[in-house]
């Protein structure tokens, strides 16, 4: 894990939300730092897509708090969650079907010029903002379907776009809900690389909900367990996957194993 004399750049306290009678997430405490990939492990309907919602904004606590960069954003919707550094990748319904693969991109390049780098906004010319959209494309492998229909593309390429368009927003803090579920086994590299790739760069606060335990091993710094909502373990990944309580909720299990 990155040095804790950091400050965070994300925290939740408290975190919790009730369907019901259901509590979904519940009282969850965590603080992230730039520089740490944690991956957030656990059984199904452990609560980790909910934490992330709860985390991006999609849904609202029943109680508890959000911090990006210490300011408490509880009380913002996702938009200006998103404006405050938070990324999250693999909400297909964000991309425009009717639009090509290039102009999905552009759009989110363009979107990121007109969020404080004004200058640059001024002088930059439609060239260049798509240069920087087939720079993102490239990356992904995504550049010899530039000109297509979003709508017509494989999930697989669909998902790389989603990358794609993340890449391109540059946020602080980014966030992959299994970014490989569904890929076909020649497309799941490329995004393994590009996740690894931002992980080295080691500026990024980078979360990721993952079931495979190869890709957890590969990938975390850190890991995160989740149990019925509750968070119960947190730590370094041998030191995690080693633990009773993961080895009997979840880790231990042949089938994840
Ligand atoms: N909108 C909702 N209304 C009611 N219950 C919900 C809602 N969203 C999630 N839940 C419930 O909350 C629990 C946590 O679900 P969640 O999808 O967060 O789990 P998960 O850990 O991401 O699971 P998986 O690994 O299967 O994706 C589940 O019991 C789920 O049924």
């Amino acid at each position: 894990m990155s040095g804790t004399s950091q400050q965070p750049s994300l925290s939740t306290r408290g975190l919790t939300i009730r369907f019901g009678g259901h509590v979904a997430v519940n009282a969850v405490t965590a603080d992230f730092y730039p520089g740490t990939l944690t991956v957030i492990v656990g059984p199904n309907g452990a609560g980790k897509t909910t934490y992330f919602n709860l985390v991006s904004g999609q849904l609202a606590g029943t109680a508890g708090s959000v911090f990006v960069g210490g300011q408490d954003v509880t009380r913002h919707g996702p938009a200006k969650r998103t404006r405050l550094g938070i990324g999250r990748a693999f909400q297909l319904t964000n991309l425009f079907p009717h639009l090509s693969v290039l102009e999905n991109v552009r759009l989110a390049v363009q979107a990121r010029a007109g969020m404080g780098l004004n200058i640059w906004s001024v002088w930059s010319s439609h060239r260049e903002l798509i240069a920087r959209a087939e720079h993102y494309l490239e990356r992904v492998h995504l550049s010899a379907r530039r000109d297509a229909w979003v709508g017509t593309l494989s999930h697989g390429d669909q998902r790389k776009l989603e990358v794609a368009i993340l890449l391109a927003l540059e946020p602080s803090i980014m966030m992959f809900d299994e970014p490989t579920a569904g890929m076909s086994v020649d497309e799941v590299p490329v995004v393994l690389d590009l996740i690894h790739q931002v992980k080295e760069e080691r500026n990024k606060t980078v979360l990721l909900v993952e079931h495979k335990m190869d890709v957890v091993r590969a990938l975390a710094d850190r890991i995160i367990v989740l149990h019925n909502g509750t968070l119960v373990a947190d730590g370094q990944p041998a030191e995690v996957m080693q633990s009773k309580i993961v080895q009997e909720a979840y880790l231990g299990t042949p089938e994840h194993a």
